[in-house]
Formats: structure tokens, C-alpha cells, sequence
């Protein structure tokens, strides 16, 4: 798909980074900023500002880069000096009622670009920073003069609950108006579920059974292998659903879910299509439609409560309340030290009617795999070759990487491109969030389900599988 066409690149940028020296900033942004400018998709102009608490100096801050960078999938770019020459670095407790300096280096900064392009650089804050510094940092931009005309992304979770999103988005709103607002969920920045677009309105084959006529469920599927001991203090506070369900999870459901844009090449019209679907989410039935889990040995991981409840795994039934999918259950599953680390949508098709329909036992599957590189995979039943006519369900598969002129972006590199652009498409908003939260505020009520108890190294509780039933998790056993 070409870029969305209306939005354009700035002359010339400042990206300022707050949290700069976290593990956010140091994985994902970082690395992400260089990807972006080793593609060409940077403006010509443009300089780093990393933001913390620390008292370092450029210098110390760009070995710190030099380092995250190195360390990173495709390391260095060739013209590395350059890039770490751009970088800047302020240090001090930015707020309402402290500047740290930043908007004296700031000006600095805009004037050099200004000099070299003769156009105003446009700034873009990125808050890398714990959710209870967007608060203050927000404040301290409209404090100190630094948030007209700029874009501001800021990390997940935005929001808690749908109260604490609420009070957090009146407090953004008191600075930013919403255009200039850009929430990230990176699992929209994923190539495989950005292709769900063109695959449904760019293939008949999609087009024609997108609908509740020929699917009898959707699976989007993110078991994890990954423990949570590094990040303990973390998931007593928040765990799976919270963490992926509420978030990545209900975002790529909107995404499977929406109706077709009027114009695919119009944020606006993306949004709105997304929002729609997220707004007919039902809201979730605890007793019926939810499993949690917690995979046995969780208690003892030191720093978790001995008699914790907090859920390690979430496996869900959503509705969605459209003309195009009402009756067709959307099954969502999540959790740590699972079987295996996957990200799946399954399209779990009908059987067609005819002389085989009845007799099939593996349903036709359409699959997009948004891991990585991501792949779009078809599940079909073919005659097995030989004498007889008997059948058999096979595989056929496209990786995403073997598509001839293609180079996919990694989620963070995307969004950031598309930040600089100013299209939000593939950015949470305001109305999307709000249906999110409050399709899932029964599983914050009194009626959430107590975590059952899973093996690590399993598919979770044996109970999440009757939420797939007539049929199975595609994934697993
Ligand atoms: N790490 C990850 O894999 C992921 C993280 N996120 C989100 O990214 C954000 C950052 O997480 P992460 O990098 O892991 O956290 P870290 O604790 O590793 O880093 C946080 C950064 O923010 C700064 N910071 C901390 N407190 C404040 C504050 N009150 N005001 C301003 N800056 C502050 C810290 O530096 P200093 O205190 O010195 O200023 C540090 O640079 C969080 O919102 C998190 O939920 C989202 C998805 C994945
Ligand atoms: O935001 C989060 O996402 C990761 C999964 O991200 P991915 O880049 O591996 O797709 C998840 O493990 C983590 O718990 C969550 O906070």
C-alpha cells in the first residue's frame, strides 16, 4: 500500500524524547529512529532530543545511543556519526513547574534547522515515560510554550480504566487538541495487521467472505512464552487483560472488525471505521464469556503476593454488534509462559455447502500471522493425489518478506514515520479507547473471574477451551 497520500513530511523536525534513558526509549525508540532514517523517511533536517532525569552530558547520552543502537536488529546505519551529531540531550525533571532547561535547548535547536531550511521545524514528543509522568510532562509543554503546533505520542497504557482514562485524556486535553494527540498500541504498527486492509479490500477472494455469512468465528491468538519475573512489579499491578486485552488485543479485533473505509487513503475515514467497531463491541460478560489464568508458580516468583489473583492469562468471547458480525464470536487469547510465542488471526470459515460440506472435519482457515515479518496463510482441504477421492487439509502461505519490492518497518518505525506524516490511522483515539474501556469494565467489576491455574509450558486452563466451542483454538493442541 503507498502512503496514505494527503500527509506530507515535514521540512524539518525535532524529536524529543522523554524517558530517553528507559527501557522503552533504549528496545524500541531509539533503534526505530535510526530505521526510520537509514529508510530515507526522515526529512533531511532533523535532530534528536533525549530528555531524563540524568545529568549527562550530549556526549554520554549519545554513547548511550550508540550502544541501544548497536545492540539492536540492524545496528548502526552507515552514516552514524551524522545521526549521532544530531542528537541532543536535556537532563532534569521536565514539569509544569520546572523546565529543566529544555526550552532554551529546544530554541537552540529549532533555530540551527530554521538556518539550514528557512522552514519552521515541526516537534514531535515522544513520552517514553511510567504512565503517571504523562500528566506533568503534558502540563509542562503547555507551561512552557512547547506544545502549539507540535505532535505528542505518548506510550501505552493511556488509561487504566475507563475512569482513569477519562481523567488522564481531560487532563492531555487541557494542552493538545486531539489532532495533535498520538497514542500509540504498536501491535497497529505490525506489517501483517496493517495488510489486513489490503487483503480484504484489495482481494475479492477476502472481500466476498469478510462477513458472518461464511465465518463462524475469528481467533486473534498471542500466546507468549515469555515469563514475567524481570517485570514482577508490573504485572502484580496490572496483568494479561489489562495489559494485552483492553489494548492490543481489542485494537486488531477493531481492525478485523471494521467496515470498509470510505477512503482508505484518509485517516479520518480509518478512524471513524475503526472507532464504529470498536463503539458495537459488546461488553464483556465475565461469567460467560471470560477465562483468566495464572500459570502455577506464579506466586512464588519473588515480589508477586503469595496469595496473588492477578491473571497471567486471558482468554475471551467478544461480540461485535454490527449487521456484518453479530452472532459470530471473536475469540481472544493471551498469556505468559504459554506453549509457544505466536500472534495469529484466524478467519475460521463455514463448511460450504454441497456434497463434501457436511462431512469436512477441518474447516477452511484464513490466517494472517503479524509477528515479525508477518505471512498470510490460507487453511483448504484438497484431494489427497492418488486413486481415491479422498481429501486432506493443507497449508498454503505468503511471507510478508517475499513480497517483490517490499521491506517491512518494524511496529515502532512505522508509527513513527507515520507521527512525522500526521497521519493517526494506525493511532488509538479519544472515541476508540472510550468503547474499549467500556466494553471491558465488567472484567474490572465485582463479577471477574478468579484466575484458574495453568501449567507453564501449556496452552493455559483447560475451561478457555470451551469458549472456541463447536470448534477448537486453531493454535495449540
Ligand atoms: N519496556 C517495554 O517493553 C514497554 C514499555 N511500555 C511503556 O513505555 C513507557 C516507559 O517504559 P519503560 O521504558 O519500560 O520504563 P523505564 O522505567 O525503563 O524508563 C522510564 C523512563 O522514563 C523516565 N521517567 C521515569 N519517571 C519519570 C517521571 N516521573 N517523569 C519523567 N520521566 C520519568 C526515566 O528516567 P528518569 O527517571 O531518569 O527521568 C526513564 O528514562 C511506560 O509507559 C511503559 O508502560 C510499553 C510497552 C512495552
Ligand atoms: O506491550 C506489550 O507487548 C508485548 C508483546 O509485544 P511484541 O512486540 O512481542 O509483539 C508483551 O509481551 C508485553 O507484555 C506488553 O506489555
Amino acid at each position: 500500500m503507498t502512503a496514505p497520500a494527503p500527509q506530507q513530511l515535514p521540512d524539518a523536525v525535532v524529536i524529543v524524547l522523554f524517558g530517553a534513558t528507559g527501557d522503552l526509549a533504549g528496545r524500541m525508540v531509539l533503534p526505530a529512529l535510526v530505521e526510520v532514517h537509514r529508510r530515507g523517511l526522515m526529512p533531511d533536517a532533523w535532530r534528536l532530543v533525549g530528555v531524563a532525569a540524568d545529568e549527562l552530558d550530549d556526549d554520554a547520552f549519545r554513547d548511550r545511543f550508540q550502544a541501544a543502537v548497536a545492540a539492536s536488529e540492524h545496528g548502526l546505519c552507515d552514516d552514524w556519526d551524522e545521526v549521532r551529531d544530531r542528537t541532543r540531550y536535556c537532563g532534569g525533571r521536565f514539569g509544569p513547574d520546572d523546565d529543566a532547561g529544555l526550552p532554551t535547548l529546544l530554541e537552540e535547536v529549532r533555530a540551527e534547522l530554521r538556518a539550514d531550511t528557512g522552514a519552521e521545524p515541526l516537534v514531535l514528543h515522544f513520552l517514553a515515560v511510567p504512565p503517571a509522568a504523562f500528566g506533568p510532562i503534558t502540563r509542562g509543554l503547555g507551561a512552557h510554550g512547547l506544545a502549539e503546533g507540535a505532535r505528542v505520542v505518548f506510550e501505552k497504557p493511556y488509561g487504566t480504566s475507563l475512569a482513569s482514562f477519562e481523567e488522564l485524556d481531560a487532563t492531555v486535553k487541557e494542552v493538545l487538541a486531539e489532532e495533535q494527540i498520538f497514542r500509540i498500541d504498536h501491535f497497529l504498527g505490525k506489517e501483517g495487521v496493517q495488510t489486513i486492509y489490503v487483503l480484504r479490500f484489495a482481494n475479492q477472494l477476502f472481500s466476498s467472505e469478510w462477513n458472518r455469512a461464511s465465518v463462524a468465528q475469528v481467533q486473534i491468538d498471542v500466546p507468549e512464552d515469555l515469563d514475567v519475573t524481570n517485570r514482577i512489579g508490573f504485572y502484580e499491578a496490572t496483568g494479561a487483560a489489562l495489559d494485552m486485552l483492553v489494548t492490543h488485543l481489542f485494537q486488531v479485533a477493531g481492525q478485523v472488525a471494521m467496515e470498509p473505509p470510505a477512503d482508505l487513503r484518509d485517516p479520518a475515514s480509518v478512524i471513524a471505521a475503526r472507532e464504529a467497531a470498536l463503539r458495537a463491541f459488546r461488553p464483556l460478560d465475565p461469567a460467560e464469556d471470560v477465562v483468566l489464568g495464572q500459570f502455577e508458580g506464579y506466586r512464588d516468583i519473588e515480589g508477586a503476593a503469595p496469595d496473588s489473583t492477578q491473571d497471567t492469562f486471558v482468554a475471551a468471547r467478544l461480540w461485535v454488534d454490527t449487521e456484518r458480525w453479530r452472532g459470530v464470536p471473536f475469540l481472544l487469547r493471551t498469556g505468559k509462559r504459554m506453549a509457544a510465542k505466536e500472534q495469529r488471526i484466524t478467519l475460521v470459515l463455514s463448511p460450504p455447502f454441497g456434497p463434501l460440506g457436511g462431512e469436512l472435519e477441518e474447516p477452511n482457515t484464513i490466517e494472517i500471522d503479524f509477528a515479525g515479518e508477518g505471512e498470510v496463510a490460507l487453511g483448504i482441504t484438497v484431494k489427497t493425489p492418488g486413486p481415491e477421492l479422498t481429501y486432506s487439509s493443507g497449508r498454503a502461505r505468503l511471507d510478508l518478506d517475499d513480497v517483490p519490492g517490499g521491506e517491512g518497518l518494524s511496529p515502532y518505525a512505522s508509527l513513527i514515520n507515520d507521527a512525522l506524516i500526521g497521519d493517526r490511522s494506525l493511532y488509538t483515539t479519544e472515541n476508540g479507547l472510550r468503547a474499549a474501556f467500556t466494553a471491558f469494565a465488567p472484567l474490572q467489576g465485582p463479577d471477574r473471574p478468579t484466575p484458574l491455574p495453568y501449567a507453564p509450558g501449556s496452552w493455559g486452563p483447560e475451561e478457555a477451551h470451551r469458549l472456541a466451542a463447536p470448534h477448537r483454538w486453531m493454535l495449540g493442541e
